[in-house]
Order: C-alpha cells, then structure tokens, then sequence
C-alpha cells in the first residue's frame, strides 16, 4: 500500500476560518477581467456566518428550504397548475474525514495502474523530465481537485471563488491506501509498464514502490469477459463454489480494512467490461434471490455481482466503473436492506462526457440534433475485451443512453407520440497499435433554422486512463463525503443517509443508476450543479442561481431570516 509519509491533507479541512478576502490571482489567470474574480487559496477552510449553519467539534450543521413545484397537468382546461412547495431540510455532515482507503477490482489495468501511480507522485511530489522539460505531478481532470465553485461576491463587487474541496471537509486523494484485486498477477510497476501511459523517467522513479504493490488473486468466469483475456489469468483463487468465492472476497477486504487501519473502504470495479447477466424472477431480482442463487452457484452470478454482494456485505461503499448491469434489483434491495452505498455505471470520461455536453448545448439551444455519430479506436486491453461482441454491446447501451433525457425534455422538436429521437451509432474498434492514446471522432448532424443543417465534425486524441484515473479519485472522494452526511425533515425525529444509490455520483458516469422509479439525469451540466448545490446545501451556502440580481437591480438590504 502507498506509505502515507505526510500529515494528512484530509485533516485540514476540519479547522474552521473565516473567509479572508484576498487578491490572489493565478498569473495564468484568463478571465477577462482579473479584478473581478478572487480566488480563495486551496489551504482556507470556510465559515459561514448565519444562524441556521451551525459548527460544532463534531457536526456542521445547516437548515435549508427545498423549493419544488408541483405541476398537474389539466389536458380538458388546457392548463397547467403550479402548485410552489417547500419543504425543510436539516442537513448533518461529521467534520472528521475517515481514514479510507479503495480496493480496485481490476487494480492491474491501465486505470488501477495509473490511478496509484498517479496517487503516489503527487503525494510524493515526483517530477520527472521529458523534451518539454521539467513535468510536475497534478490532479487535472479531477472535479473535487482542480475546480472551484463560486460563492458569492465581496464588498468590491468582486466573484469569490472557493476550491470545490474547501466546501465540505474531503479526503485528499493522496491519503487513499489502495489496493485490490486482479485475475493477472502482474505486479504494479509491470502493469505500469504494460499500460504504457506514463512517460518513462515517471514510471522508473516510480518503480521502487509500485513494483512492491501485487493485486490479490481474483475470480475468473470465463463466459462473462472475452476469450481474448484468458491469456491473462493466472492469479486467481483456488477454484470453488461461488458461496466460497463470496466469503473469500470478504475475507480480503477485512483483512485490508484490518492491516490498514481504516475506518472506510470502498470497493471499485475497474476490472474488464463484462457481458450483460439475464434479470430475471428467481434469479436476482430480491436481495434474497441474489443470495440464494450465489449459494446454489448459478451460472448467471458474475464476478461483479459477487464482489458487489461481498462490499455490501461488508458495509462497503460498491461503485461499478464499468457499463455491465452488475446492479441488479436484487443488488439494489441488498444495499438497501444494509444502508450501503452503491454507484455505478461506466465512467464518463471523454468522447460520452463531451456528448452530453453538446447534446445539451444543441436541444436547449432549440436545434434539432438529428444525427450523433461517435467512432472511436483504442490499442489497450479494453479495446481488445471490447472487440468482443457481447463486451461490446454492453459498452454501446451505456455510450447510447446518454441524449435520452435532453431529447425527452423537448417535445417541441421530437415527436414523443412516434418516440422521435436522433440517429445514434457507436463504433469502437481495437488498434493495438495506438495503446491507451484513444482516437475519438465525432459527428453530430442538426436541423436549424428554416431546415438549413449544422455538423459538428470533432477529433479527440487521449490517454483514455489519464481521463478515467481522476474519475476514480473522484468516485471515492465524493463517496467517503456522502457517508458523513444525514439529513432529517420537517416531519422526521432522527436523522438517515442518503438513499443507497448514490445519484449525486452521475456527473462521474455515463449510464447513472439511481433510485427505482426516479430520473435519469445526463445533461453534465445539471449534473453538475446538483452535486454543487447538494453540498451547498449541507455548508449553509446560498445556491449559485446564476441570477446576479446584485448586478441587475438595485438590490435592497438582507432580510434576517430564521428557519
Ligand atoms: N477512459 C477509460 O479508461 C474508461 C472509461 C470508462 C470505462 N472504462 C472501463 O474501465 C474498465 C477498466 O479499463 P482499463 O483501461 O483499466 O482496462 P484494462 O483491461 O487495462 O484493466 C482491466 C483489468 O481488470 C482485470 N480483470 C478482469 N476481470 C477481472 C476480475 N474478475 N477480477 C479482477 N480483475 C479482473 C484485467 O486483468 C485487467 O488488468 C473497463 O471496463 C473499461 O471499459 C474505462
Ligand atoms: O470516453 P468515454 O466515451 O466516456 O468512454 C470511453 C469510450 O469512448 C471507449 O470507447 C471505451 O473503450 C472506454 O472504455 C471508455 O468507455
């Protein structure tokens, strides 16, 4: 496991200071007028001065008001109702960061590899040197590390910007112990090697503590990954019923949680893509049956669904990173049952991330996107699991879904009577040639005024683990958090977590799985401002509404208001 050589940066956050207005502006800084913004230094915490946010030792503690509107939809009248509603929230997050650490189901792949890695030269400041000179450590990519989120504005007038991880006390990615699993048993610095995504004098300084990381053994079926990844299986568990694989991988993760110290593990599929399992009566659609046909050691049971039942079995946060429907009905009601975390599916990472970006910027824009065409080739081992058909299928259902919520919110321009939506087709081929550098390309086709026709033609080249890696360390940050976090309302004594699907984790994938019965949401930006505003909610700061009253009218003086 990394050494921790430092004092916790996750600790930090526990101490509260008032905002200290400063000018600090990034040289680099490109916003167009510099005065205008402040940047609060990453080292500030946040104190906010009202009587419903209160700090104790323990708890920060706030009340909200949940504004919604009702809407009934009167189709004789031709008239829609708004009812307002508010609704109260008390909102209780603990300060102290739990000392957590991640298992990789996978931990020897691009990702496992690059994700530690990566975690350790920032950690231990590792530079490096390439032709473009002197290379540093950095967490680009990572929403909780390198964003900030606008809290309001000081007495000149000018934005305060806080970093994202200043709002709510966070683990710093460089306290994560990691470790997990793998059906290779290659050790780090050899995974490091295969994936081939860092530059050499990287990989060299980082040699002498990845090449003491060895995935444990692992569970191996066959029939749910491609054939092609048989060649790689040779360190797994002794062969046994899946009963005794289920307690095996219990096992591990005490004995991790032990070895390590911790108060918090999280459990994350970073393993191969596999096949859809059948959902199915009898199979795995109640908790009971998901347990009974592991016991009876159904065929249909994969190796994701056990290493799910064994986290939550364990009272282990489980986060599916990749597109396979491991959280069946019977996979939900288990975490449920056991107030467990569970998130998933597929980390949004490049080519679906953009795409729920632009899908966003055209329907909303009111142009009708008639055509998505998303090609892409990739030379790593993913590519190669992918080149199988069932492997595939299970990526293309994830990377298809993704428009489904724009195209359903606009009526106006397809028809929901005939299920009009645009022309969709995903297409990844396995190159081996070009590695983890995924090539990504891109056509989106739309009507626009008076039927003329706009395409947007993209190519993206990338490392596709240097895009996945922060994902990972966001998924377990944003994890850990919510595990701190209860609420009551106004017709509840005691305070409960947050449902077990963790939605507020869609931003990070591309097929969110949320609770029965409730939206899926993949506009990035809605995404976004619900993680934002969520964690708002539980600081006692003011939702971003984006209105700058404060600039467009003459504002009044501040109501005291008492919740
Ligand atoms: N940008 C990205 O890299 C990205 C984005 C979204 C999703 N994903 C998904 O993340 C997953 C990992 O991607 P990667 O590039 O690291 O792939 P990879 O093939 O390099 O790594 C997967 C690892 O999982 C191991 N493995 C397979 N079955 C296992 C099992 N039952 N138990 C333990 N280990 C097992 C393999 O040996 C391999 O080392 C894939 O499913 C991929 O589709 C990746
Ligand atoms: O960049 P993105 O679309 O979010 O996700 C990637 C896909 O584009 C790629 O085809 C696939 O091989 C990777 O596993 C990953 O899923």
């Amino acid at each position: 496991m990394p050494e921790n050589n430092h004092a916790s940066a996750s600790q930090q956050n526990s101490k509260s200071t008032a905002i200290v207005e400063v000018n600090t502006l990034s040289e680099d800084s490109d916003v167009v007028n510099p005065a205008d913004h402040d940047g609060v230094p990453p080292d500030y915490t946040i104190e906010v001065n009202s009587r419903n946010t209160i700090y104790s030792n323990e708890f920060i503690e706030s009340k909200y008001i949940y504004d919604m509107n009702h809407c009934e939809v009167d189709h004789q009248a031709k008239k829609v109702n708004i009812i307002p509603r508010k609704y109260q929230y008390d909102f209780r997050t603990k300060r102290q960061v739990q000392r957590t650490g991640v298992m990789l189901v996978g931990w020897g792949g691009n990702n496992g590899s690059t994700v530690t890695g990566a975690t350790i030269a920032n950690r231990d400041n590792i530079t490096w040197m390439r032709k473009e000179g002197e290379q540093r450590p950095n967490y680009y990519g990572s929403l909780t590390q390198s964003t900030t989120i606008r809290l309001g504005s000081n007495n000149d007038g000018k934005e305060v910007h806080i970093p994202f991880n200043t709002i709510l006390p966070m683990l710093h990615p460089n306290d994560i112990i990691i470790g997990g699993w793998d059906i290779n048993g290659a050790n780090l610095y050899e995974a490091m090697q295969r994936a081939c995504v860092f530059d050499y004098e990287l990989q060299e300084k980082l040699k002498a503590k990845m090449i003491k990381f060895k995935p444990l053994p692992s569970i191996y079926y066959p029939d749910f990954i491609a054939a092609n990844q048989e060649d790689r299986a040779d360190n797994l568990i002794p062969k046994g019923t899946k009963q005794q694989d289920l307690e095996h991988i219990r096992n591990d993760i005490r004995a991790f949680k032990k070895a390590n110290n911790l108060e918090k593990v999280i459990i994350l599929w970073t393993a191969n893509t596999e096949r859809y399992t059948d959902v199915r009566q009898g199979l795995n659609m109640t908790a009971e049956e998901v347990l009974k046909s592991i016991a009876t050691n159904d065929d249909e049971i994969s190796p994701s669904n056990i290493f799910a039942c064994a986290a939550i079995l364990e009272n282990c946060p489980y986060i599916n990173g990749s597109p396979q429907n491991t959280l069946v009905p019977g996979i939900i009601e288990l975490a449920e049952k056991h107030h467990v975390f569970i998130g998933g599916d597929d980390f949004k990472s490049g080519q679906t991330k953009l795409k729920s970006v632009l899908a966003d910027f055209l329907v909303s824009a009111g142009l009708k996107l008639q055509s998505i065409v998303s090609y892409n080739h990739l030379g790593n081992n993913d590519g190669k699991n992918l080149s199988a058909p069932q492997q595939f299928r299970s990526k293309e259902i994830s990377k298809s879904n993704v428009v489904d919520d724009m195209v359903g919110a606009n009526h106006l321009l397809y028809d929901k009577k005939t299920n009009e939506h645009p022309d969709h087709v995903v297409v990844i081929k396995y190159v081996p040639f070009v590695k983890d550098s995924k090539r990504a390309m891109d056509e989106y086709i739309s009507s626009i005024f008076m039927n003329g026709l706009s395409t947007i033609a993209i190519h993206n080249t990338c490392e596709d683990s240097l895009l996945a890696s922060p994902l990972i360390i966001d998924l377990v940050i944003l994890t850990e958090l919510m595990t701190r976090i209860t609420y009551k309302t106004n017709d509840q004594e005691e305070y409960q977590s947050f449902e077990a699907v963790l939605a507020i984790l869609s931003y990070l994938l591309k097929a969110p799985v949320v609770p029965p019965g409730t939206p899926v949401i993949n506009a990035l930006f809605k995404q976004h401002r619900c993680i934002t505003n969520i964690l708002s909610a539980c600081a006692g700061i003011a939702m971003d509404t984006d209105m700058l009253l404060e600039h467009k009218t003459k504002i009044p003086k501040p109501m005291k208001i008492q919740l």
